[in-house]
């Protein structure tokens, strides 16, 4: 190609000196022609917008497509087209491509439109669809490539020119190297993918930075006898092929593909073209490292890997076999190896999900195999331990970003908090972990590990302590709360009981680790079997003035600054989730003496937290703790009946004796430290309550989806009376 004269494939006018490598070899020769569309030196950006119209297949959708249309036929519109395809899940899609030669165009065009214009008409959850995709690459973001020099495609049709043939072609990485502002940029992604719901029905999508977005297309409609027999036999097969693999290849770094034809289906031309959302390289060849392939490193492995990153993962060499087996099915992007050596050896990103108890032993036998400068974090709930692994084990070019995901592995992740805590690592570091964590959907909250430590404390290691004393408690009294009339009771008893049996349907470690390894929950766990104790103390002495005294002290502090705001719960949605068989109505309800409620109560007035402030890290089961805690304390008549059982009622003195014992008992053995006797404590009661746990898991789910789906789409709760 050399006597060919090949012009620069960056126009002139964007020519500057290169800092960046470029991806062919050198001198390399392109072995055919091809051409690029020069955009007038007048042109600054671009504006794109992909206008779609989605319907299942035969539901008419062409008033729809005519009131898109009537705005798109614009003088200000630069070039547009318009075709059809059947997307991914079957829907039957048109779509417009529009383009604008600038900001200014596009905005005076937009102008001239009342907000809303293109959805109008369109009922949420109804069959037609609608969706507008607007991009504005600057003219140095923007590259054009033709293998014929008299066919402009997409918004080469702005262009005032074709090239003559061009030097940056037919090699891997050619197409970055056409692209003006990678003679000084790298291109990598910055920022991270987020889903945004302003409700209504609309979803917004913003994309990372250097999202690459490609169309290119075929046309055979000049093509005769042999050579559209090639065209049809030879090559749209195998482009169809490939277009099918990277449509759902999210392996191959790509978001999504269409394949368009141009016209609709009743005038279809011999035109089409794809468009497709991908991936930069550098996100395609990161490798993905999880070490613990337990339920938390499952639902990380899952997710990642669907997000479109490569995921290499172990667990315990004795499991190697079956993870294999569950994960590596065809198309997966996850590979399973041996150990943690292998893992850490060749991951950018690895993350340790195994029991917080073995971390340091765990981080000691791997960490050394760190590749050189990888990100390393831990998913641990308490960060202490964890980071101390890390900096004792190690290498230091190793930059360490934790997380942790304040939810179950059964729970949806979507908008639940996510800790992201940047201990060791530049900023560059910290947004790679926040981008890849971006495909839980979670909300990101960036903290210091101290910070953590002491508000993961409250939110969690007090309000399982509660929960686990409460099993314990009944245990002692050989019940099961839901076969008992005084705890068939709905609302605030079936919270207790399902909550109760979620935690113990969970592994001990996780509970054991989180409030063992943490000073301050050692602490606040010791606070509140005191203030059980206390409280008990003054119920069985009948110190009525002081018990109510001090319960309503307790309320007017925790409670006081947020009398006006919305209840976190409410009875009527509580109600629907009872593992018991008959229920009782309202009416009858015998009130509860609630003293593991009061306690928690009076436990955080007494150590001055407002656990509103934390909610920035609630878990499901915090939220629904200090849930029904409010809702107790903001229904006057309901606390006055909890009183009032408390000083008189023998029905619960049984079952309240039983909970002190136990509250205490927990906290002696997180005060000890005592992993060994904690899971002793912790098997006894699972094994008790064994047989209802499916059930009892189920209902707790469909709780707390319930629950967490009404908070997500923005429904007001219930207002305080
Ligand atoms: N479950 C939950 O609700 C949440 C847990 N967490 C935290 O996440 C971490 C993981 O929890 P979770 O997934 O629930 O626990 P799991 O017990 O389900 O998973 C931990 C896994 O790590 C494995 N493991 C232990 N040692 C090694 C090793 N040397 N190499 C490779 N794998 C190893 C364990 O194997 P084996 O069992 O054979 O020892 C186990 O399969 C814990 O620190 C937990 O506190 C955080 C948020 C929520
Ligand atoms: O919601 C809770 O508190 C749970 O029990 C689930 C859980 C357990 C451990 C964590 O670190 C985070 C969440």
């Amino acid at each position: 190609m050399s006597d060919l004269n090949l012009e620069e494939a960056i126009p002139g006018h964007l020519i500057t000196e290169r800092t960046q490598p470029l991806h062919g070899p050198d001198n390399f020769e392109p072995k055919m022609a091809s051409y690029t569309g020069r955009l007038g030196e007048d042109i600054k950006g671009l504006v794109v917008l992909y206008l779609g119209v989605q319907a299942p297949i035969g539901v008419d959708k062409r008033a729809v497509i005519k009131n898109l249309r009537v705005h798109i036929t614009d003088p200000l519109v630069g070039f547009y087209d318009e075709g059809f395809f059947t997307d991914i899940n079957g829907y039957s899609n048109h779509l417009i491509a529009a383009y604008w030669k600038s900001k200014n165009d596009f905005q005076s065009w937009q102008n001239k439109l009342p907000v809303g214009w293109w959805y109008a008409g369109i009922t949420p959850g109804g069959e037609i669809g609608v969706y507008w995709e607007r991009y504005e690459p600057s003219i140095d973001d923007t590259e054009i490539i033709y293998s014929h020099d008299d066919r402009p495609e997409g918004w080469g049709n702005l262009a005032e020119k074709v090239s003559k043939p061009i030097n940056k072609h037919g090699y891997w990485g050619s197409a970055q190297d056409r692209i003006p502002r990678s003679q000084t940029e790298d291109l990598k992604p910055t920022g991270s993918c987020q889903i945004i719901n302003p409700g209504t029905g609309l979803l917004q999508v913003k994309p990372q930075e250097n999202l690459v977005i490609l169309r290119s297309a075929q046309d055979w409609s000049d093509t005769l006898d042999k050579e559209r027999t090639f065209y049809k036999k030879g090559v749209e097969p195998v482009l169809m092929k490939g277009m099918k693999e990277i449509e759902d290849g999210l392996r191959l770094g790509c978001y999504f593909n269409r394949v368009v034809t141009l016209g609709d289906p009743e005038n279809a031309q011999q035109k089409t073209y794809s468009s497709g959302y991908a991936l930069p390289v550098s996100q395609a060849g990161l490798m993905i490292g999880i070490i613990g392939m337990g339920d938390m490193g499952r639902l990380y492995a899952r997710k990642i890997s669907a997000a479109g990153w490569k995921v290499i993962a172990c667990d315990t060499p004795e499991k190697y076999a079956e993870l294999k087996a569950e994960f590596e099915d065809a198309g997966s992007l996850i590979t399973i190896v041996e150990n943690g050596h292998l893992v850490s050896r060749c991951s950018d990103y690895i993350i340790y999900n195994v029991p917080a108890e073995s971390i340091d032993a765990v981080v000691k036998l791997y960490g050394p195999s760190t590749k050189m400068g990888a990100i390393v974090g831990g998913q641990t709930s308490c960060k202490a331990p964890e980071i101390a692994a890390f900096e004792a084990h190690l290498p230091k070019d190793v930059e360490i970003v934790s997380c942790h995901s304040l939810h179950g592995p059964k729970v949806d992740s979507r908008g639940q908090p996510l800790a992201i805590i940047s201990h060791r690592a530049s900023a560059e570091s910290t947004a790679l972990v926040t981008r890849v964590l971006a495909c839980l959907q979670s909300k990101i909250v960036h903290l210091s590990a101290i910070e953590h430590d002491r508000i993961t404390a409250d939110t969690q290691a007090v309000t399982h302590a509660a929960f686990l004393s409460m099993g314990t408690a009944w245990h002692a009294n050989a019940q099961f709360p839901w076969e008992l009339e005084r705890y068939s009771t709905g609302g605030v008893e079936n919270v207790k009981i399902n909550i109760m049996m979620r935690i113990y349907s969970n592994k001990w470690h996780v509970y054991a680790g989180l409030a063992i390894l943490n000073p301050a929950a050692r602490d606040q766990i010791r606070a509140y079997a005191d203030s059980v104790t206390e409280l008990f103390k003054l119920m069985i002495s009948h110190q009525r003035k002081e018990f109510e005294e001090r319960i309503i002290k307790a309320g007017e502090a925790v409670f006081g600054s947020h009398k006006g705001a919305c209840l976190l719960l409410r009875d009527e949605i509580l109600d629907q989730y009872s593992l018991a068989e008959a229920r009782i109505p309202r009416s009858e309800r015998r009130p509860n003496s609630h003293l593991s409620l009061l306690a928690m109560v009076d436990c955080w007035w007494k150590l001055g937290i407002v656990p509103y402030e934390h909610m920035i890290c609630e878990t499901p089961l915090f939220r629904l703790w200090l849930g029904v805690a409010e809702y107790l304390y903001r229904d006057r008549k309901m606390l006055e009946e909890a009183i009032e059982t408390a000083m008189e009622d023998d029905a619960f003195r049984m079952d309240d004796l039983e909970f002190t014992f136990a509250a205490r008992g927990w906290s002696e053995v997180v005060g000890y430290g005592d992993f060994e006797s904690y899971r002793k404590r912790f098997e006894k009661v699972q094994t008790y309550f064994a047989p209802r746990v499916a059930e009892a898991t189920r209902l707790g789910n469909e709780m707390i989806a319930k629950i967490f789906e009404k908070t997500r789409d923005g429904e007001t709760p219930a207002k305080a009376s």
